[in-house]
């Protein structure tokens, strides 16, 4: 498969949403619908009010599937979890520039054991505090919620944000993917395409929808 470039739009339906007491099936329905990749949401009760799981079902996923697992670490110390969860088969993983960590060196261990590294941030973290580590990222997540809980409305001032990001990406001639998290469907993910994001990650918007596929491609197109 020919890896995306920040041109190519990706759509990435976030496990959280899905039936938990089925994550094999539920896995096999988001692959079937369309998926590129699968968004898979670790919350640690400390960095975030919300306890999702961790390495142990991201590799049950990665053992009973092909798909691209991009893993979002809500946690407070992704240094100290970060062995496990490469060993798991995570392909992408994001650190948020919030948490506890050396910034750079977490993201250089992420890119040295052969993997894309991506930083997160938060609604009301300033995007300036991303900027030392542009050269050092394969996405940036700009979270249109605040995190911890599926299910929750798009934040549209996150929007320049991201046409920041997406004017110093160009300006650098870097290639990062901008990825938007929290409250996206048709609708908002035309918005955060129009303002320089390529992957969208949708929960609710796709595991619940009655026609997992066709949501997938109205996201898609729209
Ligand atoms: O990181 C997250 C929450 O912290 C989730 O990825 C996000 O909330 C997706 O859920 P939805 O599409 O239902 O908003
Ligand atoms: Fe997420």
């Amino acid at each position: 498969m020919i890896p995306p470039t920040h041109n190519d739009r990706v759509i990435a339906p976030s496990l959280l949403a899905a039936d938990f007491s089925k994550i094999r099936e539920e896995t096999s329905r988001a692959i079937n619908a369309g998926a590129d990749w699968l968004h898979m949401d670790v919350m640690d009760g400390h960095f975030v009010d919300n306890i999702s799981f961790g390495p142990a079902v991201i590799q049950a996923v990665h053992e009973t599937n092909d798909i691209f697992l991009d893993t979002h670490l809500m946690i407070s110390r992704p240094d100290h979890y970060l062995d496990r969860f490469l060993a798991a088969g995570s392909d992408l993983i994001t650190v948020h520039v919030e948490a506890e960590h050396d910034v750079a060196e977490t993201l250089e261990r992420i890119r040295k054991a052969g993997r894309l590294a991506g930083l997160a941030l938060n609604p009301a973290t300033p995007i300036e505090d991303i900027k030392p580590f542009l050269d050092q990222i394969d996405l940036l997540l700009c979270m249109t919620v605040v995190p911890g809980f599926g299910g929750q409305a798009f934040m549209p001032e996150v929007l320049p944000k991201i046409e920041a990001a997406a004017a110093w990406r160009e300006k650098a001639g870097l290639g990062f993917h901008i990825e938007v998290d929290g409250g996206i469907d048709a609708k908002t993910a035309s918005r955060c395409y129009d303002a320089g994001a390529n992957v969208m990650v949708a929960g609710s918007s796709t595991f619940k929808a009655p026609d997992m596929a066709a949501a997938i491609r109205d996201i898609r197109s729209a």
